[in-house]
């Protein structure tokens, strides 16, 4: 392997219990490869306010952290991947896309109920105009009123009875040991997940190659590149950002070629709400599948279907 075993890497998180966890496994990763890591944290602006994520904006978790790389502050970013903005950054490599979690959205409900057990007129919290859509066009009657905070904070709403419920991402929940208190793990016919939800994106500096290389020979996972590539180029191609009202999900399957013989494909589902804001939410659904080296057509051309279907007014 390459000389880097010589020195320490240095790899940054932001601070919250989610982000440490997350950067933990990569440095764990490393170590167990026989590299030297050190953890440095980076505040974000995005965890020192609690303004809704629609006003404070996109990239907003994730630039002090490509600042600090840039500057060589650290050599390592490590990031959820649904938080990044679709737009590259320039001086920036995605050294490697580690495999990833369960990327569905998870149900903590009071008293261990399900959606389907969940009477009419119940409230369930959530920030995300994805899963207010969703949970809206499910037609079960229920009031979604939005929250911000991190895992704790939000769980704590349905402890306390102030919620009915709350809808997190699953990988989140599994990373900092919680997968316990879900009562729900909810199908993706009824609920797409974030583009790239449950990912992780490491980066590194464009002109340190050695850094890249060792990142992505450790870590990185092939379909998981590939899944998150034709989500991300969905929602790059619908324009829409991160708190946008697009879900998407993308596995490889397996498929019968033109002579009957098993290959894998590139299998994608997406979702796009218009009319979040009003009171007639429209819901698109769409999917197709795909040679797995051709994620970023295949993102493309079912976002371009979902425009036909009216996404164009998606509500922003
Ligand atoms: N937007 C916040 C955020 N960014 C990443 C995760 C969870 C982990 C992941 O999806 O990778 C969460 C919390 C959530 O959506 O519940």
């Amino acid at each position: 392997m390459t000389s880097v075993a010589d020195r320490v890497i240095r790899i940054g998180t932001r601070g919250s219990k989610l982000a440490v966890a997350q950067t933990g496994t990569i440095a764990k990763k490393l170590e167990e490869a026989g590299q030297r890591v050190e953890i440095i944290t980076v505040s974000t602006p995005g965890d020192r306010s609690s303004a809704p994520i629609a006003e404070i904006g996109v990239g907003v978790f994730t630039s002090a952290l490509r600042e600090a790389l840039l500057d060589k502050q650290v050599d390592v970013a490590v990031h959820s991947y649904k938080d990044l903005p679709t737009a590259p950054e320039p001086g920036i490599a995605l050294a490697a896309v580690p495999l990833r979690e369960d990327p569905r959205d998870a149900l903590i409900a009071r008293d261990r109920l399900t959606l389907g057990e969940l009477p009419s007129g119940s409230v369930i919290g959530t920030g995300s105009p994805r899963r207010m859509a969703q949970l809206r066009a499910l037609g079960l009657g229920f009031e979604v009123v939005p929250i911000r905070g991190n895992i704790d904070t939000r769980i704590g709403k349905v402890t306390s009875g102030e919620l009915d419920a709350v809808v997190l991402a699953r990988a989140g929940l599994a990373r900092v040991g919680r997968v316990g208190e879900i009562t729900e793990t909810i199908d993706p016919l009824q609920m797409l997940p974030a583009p790239a939800q449950g990912a992780l994106a490491v980066e590194t500096r464009v002109d340190d190659v050695d850094t890249e290389h060792l990142l992505h020979s450790i870590v990185d996972d092939e379909a998981t590149r590939a899944a998150v590539a034709a989500e991300r180029a969905m929602l790059a191609a619908l324009e829409a950002g991160c708190s946008a009202p697009v879900g998407a999900l993308a596995d490889v399957v397996e498929d019968l070629d033109a002579e009957g013989a098993v290959v894998e494909r590139l299998s994608l589902r997406g979702v796009a709400a218009t009319g979040v804001e009003g009171d007639s939410i429209q819901i698109l659904r769409a999917s197709a599948i795909a040679e797995k080296h051709e994620a970023d057509k295949l993102g493309r051309s079912l976002a371009a279907e979902l425009l036909d279907l009216g996404a164009g007014a998606l509500s922003r």
